[in-house]
């Protein structure tokens, strides 16, 4: 059965409540695609907003950091109940913004994961390398590290039904996207690390996105890769391009 493809938006700091609705209503006529899962990750403050505009539409909303503890005393941080209850479905995780700014490291991470597994969410697990790294050979050697590191001690059944982002640093807001034979290269090297952890039937459902500088010129060849299932999305997800990303195989 063919993967279903899975477009999310990453809108990182970006939108204030206000205008968060006012995107919402911008993209409402331009993101219908029968063919497409479509997703707004949204600042934690814009939850509310944006999970109220969608309704009734084919958007799902997803947050864009999750605690990896329960419930307390943790000042400023957002559990999974909470995003529950404020109606997200989806959570991504590791983004290499949150990891590299804010030193959140795969043990760390790894709990996110599990704690957004336990509370019914989708993580959208975020790798990729360095251009240092990409320049010396040790993309997939240090992909496959972080997410065999981040997937301890989810089951097969979980890891089937979550997505992956493959998002090259390098290429994250810089305008600068991997070709689509260098990201379907490293999609493909996922997919055969995710049949070493589990099997081969978990490594055909897992859903891989790419994200790094996506936008309507570059994602219909992008998309077009076998074990591209998707893409996360960040400056073009802010305007109406995104509804032509949406419908890129229109
Ligand atoms: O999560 C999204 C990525 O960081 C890509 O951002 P970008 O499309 O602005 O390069």
């Amino acid at each position: 059965m063919a993967r279903r493809k899975i477009i999310a938006g990453n809108w990182k700091m970006n939108k204030t409540p206000s205008e968060a609705k006012e995107l919402v209503e911008l993209l409402k006529p331009l993101v219908n695609n029968p063919d497409v899962d479509v997703v707004y990750c949204v600042p934690a403050v814009d939850i509310t907003t944006v999970v109220e505009a969608v309704k009734g539409t084919n958007v799902a909303v997803g947050a864009e950091n999750i605690s990896d503890q329960d419930k307390g005393a943790y000042t400023g941080e957002i559990s999974g109940d909470m995003l529950v209850d404020a109606g997200v479905k989806y959570v991504i995780i590791g983004h290499s913004e949150r990891r590299g700014y804010y030193s959140e490291d795969d043990a760390f991470l790894n709990r996110k994961v599990k704690k957004a597994f336990e509370k019914g969410l989708t993580p959208i697990l975020c790798c990729g390398e360095s251009l240092e790294q990409r320049e010396t050979g040790v993309t997939m050697d240090w992909i496959r590290l972080q997410i065999k590191s981040d997937l301890q001690g989810v089951t097969a059944e979980q890891a089937k039904t979550m997505v992956i982002a493959y998002e090259p640093i390098w290429a994250i807001g810089t305008g600068k996207t991997a070709t689509a034979d260098q990201a379907e290269e490293v999609c493909k090297g996922i997919r055969d690390t995710i049949a070493e952890i589990y099997d081969t039937d978990t490594a055909e459902k897992i859903r891989i996105q790419y994200g790094g500088s996506m936008n309507a010129g570059n994602c219909k060849e992008l998309l077009a890769k076998p074990d591209i299932d998707g893409g996360l999305i960040g400056g073009a997800s802010l305007k109406a391009d995104f509804g032509q990303i949406v419908n890129y195989n229109k």
